[in-house]
C-alpha cells in the first residue's frame, strides 16, 4: 500500500514539510541553540498580520512581541522548562500584532536536542490562536465576579436595612411607650390622669370580685381652693395642687392608685383595704395635709369622702356614694373625712 509520508529522499521530505509550514495556521518556530537562531513558518508572520520574514531570525524577535504584562510569566514557564524542572512547555499569553493590538496565543514548544553540556541545541514549537476563547473566558470570569459581587452588596444591602429597621422599630417602640405612659398623666401634678383611673378601677372591680377581696375608693377635693387662687394667683394654685400630690404619693403604698380627677378633686383607689382602713389612711392624709407648712399660704385643707365597693357595684354606683360622702364632709365644715 502507498504511504504518502514516506519520501524518496530528504529533499522530498523538505518540500512536503515547507509546503505543510506555509499552508497551516499555527506559528511554527524552530530555535537553533547553537546559532542563535530561530526559523519562523509563515503561519507564525501571517497570525500577527505581519509580512512574512519581516523580522530578524533571533529570539528578540519573539521577546519583543510579548505582550509586558504576559512576560515574566513566560519567561519563567520558558526557563523551567529549558532547565528541566518542568517538563512541558505549553503557556498563554498575548502577542502584539500588526495594527498594536494583542492577540492570545497558547505556544508550546519540545526541546529536539541538547547540547553535551546541557544547555538546548534546539527546540522546535508553534503558537495557536486562542484569542476568542480567552477572550469568552475572561468576559465570563467578569461576568460570574460582577454577579458575585452584587450579590454580596445585595445581602449587605439587605443586612444593613434590616438593622436601620430594627433601630427604628425599637425607637418607634420607646416613643409608644412614651406617648402612652403621657397620655396616662396629668401634665402639671405628674400623677395618673382621670382616664387611666377608670381603666384600673374597672380592673380593680373584677379582681374584687374574683378573689373576694375589699376595695375601697376615696375622692378628697381642696377646701376653698377658689380663694388660695384669687388671693395668691393661679401659679400659687398650682404649686400647692402639685405640693398636695407630692404628700399623698408619698405617704400611701405602692399598690394604691392615686389619680387627678379635674380641677382639685383627686381620686385614690385602696385595693385589699376595707372601708375603715382606707378611712384611717385619709385621715393620716388629711393631718399631713393641714399641717404641712408652705410659705405661700395659710394652712390648706382638704375634704374626704370614703366607700368601699359593694358586690353588683358599677362604677357610677360606687362613685355616687364616694361623692355625696365627700359632699357630707364639706358640708359638714371641711377638713374632714366621711365615710
Ligand atoms: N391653679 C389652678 N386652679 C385650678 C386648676 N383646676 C381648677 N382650678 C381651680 O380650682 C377652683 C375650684 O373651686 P371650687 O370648685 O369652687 O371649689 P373650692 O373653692 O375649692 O371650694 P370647696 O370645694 O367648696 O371647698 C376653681 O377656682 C378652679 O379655677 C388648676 O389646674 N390650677
Amino acid at each position: 500500500m502507498y504511504n504518502v509520508y514516506q519520501h524518496q529522499s530528504v529533499v522530498d521530505a523538505d518540500t512536503t514539510l515547507n509546503t505543510i509550514l506555509n499552508v497551516i495556521n499555527e506559528g511554527v518556530w524552530d530555535w537553533d541553540g547553537c546559532r542563535q537562531k530561530v526559523t519562523r513558518s509563515p503561519g507564525w508572520y501571517r497570525m500577527l498580520g505581519y509580512d512574512v520574514g519581516a523580522f530578524r531570525e533571533d529570539v528578540f524577535t519573539w521577546e519583543n512581541v510579548i505582550h509586558p504584562e504576559d512576560y515574566a510569566r513566560v519567561m519563567h514557564q520558558f526557563e523551567a522548562y529549558i532547565t528541566g524542572k518542568i517538563n512541558i512547555y505549553e503557556v498563554e499569553y498575548r502577542c502584539k500584532k500588526s495594527d498594536g493590538s494583542y492577540l492570545w496565543i497558547i505556544d508550546r514548544g519540545i526541546i529536539a536536542a541538547r547540547n553535551p553540556d546541557g544547555t538546548v541545541a534546539r527546540m522546535i514549537g508553534a503558537h495557536q490562536d486562542v484569542h476568542q476563547k480567552i477572550v469568552a473566558q475572561n468576559e465570563l470570569i467578569k461576568k460570574n465576579k460582577l454577579l458575585t459581587e452584587g450579590n454580596l452588596s445585595l445581602e449587605q444591602l439587605v443586612e444593613q436595612k434590616t438593622q436601620e429597621l430594627a433601630k427604628k422599630n425599637k425607637l418607634l417602640e420607646q416613643k409608644l411607650i412614651e406617648i402612652e405612659s403621657i397620655s396616662n398623666i396629668d401634665p402639671l401634678t405628674q400623677i395618673a390622669n382621670r382616664k387611666f383611673f377608670e381603666c384600673e378601677l374597672e380592673k380593680e372591680i373584677i379582681r374584687a370580685n374574683r378573689y373576694h377581696h375589699p376595695l375601697t375608693l376615696v375622692m378628697f377635693d381642696l377646701d376653698n381652693f377658689k380663694d388660695i387662687n384669687d388671693i395668691h394667683g393661679h401659679k400659687v394654685g398650682d404649686a400647692i395642687l402639685c405640693r398636695v400630690c407630692e404628700l399623698v404619693t408619698c405617704n400611701i403604698r405602692d399598690v394604691d392608685l392615686f389619680a387627678r380627677w379635674g380641677g382639685d378633686e383627686f381620686v385614690i383607689i385602696f385595693p385589699e383595704l376595707t372601708k375603715t382602713q382606707a378611712h384611717q389612711t385619709s385621715e393620716k392624709l388629711r393631718q399631713l395635709i393641714s399641717q404641712h407648712q408652705t410659705s405661700m399660704t395659710s394652712a390648706i385643707t382638704c375634704s374626704f369622702g370614703v366607700a368601699q365597693y359593694r358586690e353588683g357595684d358599677s362604677i357610677n354606683t360606687l362613685f355616687q356614694r364616694v361623692d355625696r360622702l365627700l359632699y357630707h364632709s364639706k358640708q359638714k365644715g371641711r377638713n374632714q373625712v366621711y365615710s
